[in-house]
């Protein structure tokens, strides 16, 4: 039997997945959508030819749900599917904070649920997903959920309480790269370069060294000091990064992104 996926609540992530999932090989056909609005539901079915249902449709239809609204919404949503929802279905969830027991209680006994981080580069196939199992979740349905998020980038399997810590590393992570870009290209505008130079410069050096990162097996400190000439130019900035506490504010960040996910726990806001 054909596997049917569902998306329930597309937004950025939900299209975001999607999208990956069509260019992977699944059919439309077997993709459903279900949105708050209509002229959203029109929009996924013109970009993607899936077709747009109702959450309780989906349900009936899928054989595995993405729940991919906000954690504020997450409450209503499980409300409305659980009458639906037949335990042998599996139940992903891609909400920050919310727990899979917080689905679990909310749905029938023994449904399977899965809790994934993905974040937003499996528009361009360079995702990171980290994946949790809930207590009903199978070996099986965890390597399902690994084909679905395998599609369009990395995956990772980590113990539940560690998400909230993901979340604030891979999660939001590629929106701190987005911040440094942009603080950079302001910096390059200062120095005197046209905007859309700088942006360029800026966005090559990122590329350059994320592959580096990833492909030379080298420590990011070796990379930096391999960087960084004997009275040269680049020690005079890192100077001015650790006198502008950087470090400890990115640690500072990460750490509120962290707390705020188990804040969204609750699914209240
Ligand atoms: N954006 C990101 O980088 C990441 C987000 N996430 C998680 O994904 C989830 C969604 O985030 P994001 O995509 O940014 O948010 P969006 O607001 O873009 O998407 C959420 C969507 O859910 C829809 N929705 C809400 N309630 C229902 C419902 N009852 N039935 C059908 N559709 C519904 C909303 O409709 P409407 O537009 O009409 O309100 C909206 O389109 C969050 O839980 C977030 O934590 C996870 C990883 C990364
Ligand atoms: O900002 C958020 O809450 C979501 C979760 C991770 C990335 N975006």
């Amino acid at each position: 039997m054909t596997q049917k996926v569902a998306v329930l609540g597309t937004g950025k992530i939900g299209e975001a997945l999607l999208s990956g999932m069509i260019r992977a090989g699944w059919a439309p056909a077997d993709l459903l959508v279900t949105t708050r609005r209509a002229e959203r539901a029109e929009e996924l079915r013109t970009r993607y030819g899936v077709d747009p249902v109702g959450n309780a449709e989906a349900a009936k239809q899928a054989d595995t749900l993405i729940l991919a609204c906000k954690p504020q919404d997450m409450g209503a949503l499980l409300d409305e599917l659980a009458p639906h929802v037949a335990p042998d279905r599996l139940v992903i969830s891609a909400a920050a904070g919310i727990t899979t027991a917080f689905i679990e209680e909310r749905l029938a006994e023994n449904t399977p649920v899965i809790r994934v981080m993905p974040n937003t580069p499996v528009l361009v196939d360079e995702g990171m997903s980290v994946i949790s199992a809930g207590t009903h979740a199978s070996r099986e349905h965890l390597t399902h959920a690994e084909d679905i998020f395998g599609a369009v980038g990395k995956t990772l399997r980590v113990p539940e309480t560690q998400q909230d810590a993901c979340t604030a590393l891979s999660g939001s992570g590629p929106a701190y790269f987005y911040y440094l870009v942009e603080a950079m290209t302001d910096a390059g505008i200062l120095l005197g370069l046209p905007r859309d130079k700088a942006h360029d410069l800026i966005v090559q050096a990122a590329i350059g060294a994320a592959v580096m990162l990833r492909d030379s097996g080298e420590h990011p400190v070796k990379l930096r000091e391999n960087v960084t000439s004997p009275a040269g130019t680049t020690i005079n900035a890192i100077r001015e990064l650790e006198n502008h506490g950087v470090r400890a504010a990115l640690i500072a960040a990460l750490e509120a992104a962290r707390d705020r996910s188990r804040q969204l726990a609750s699914g209240n806001g």
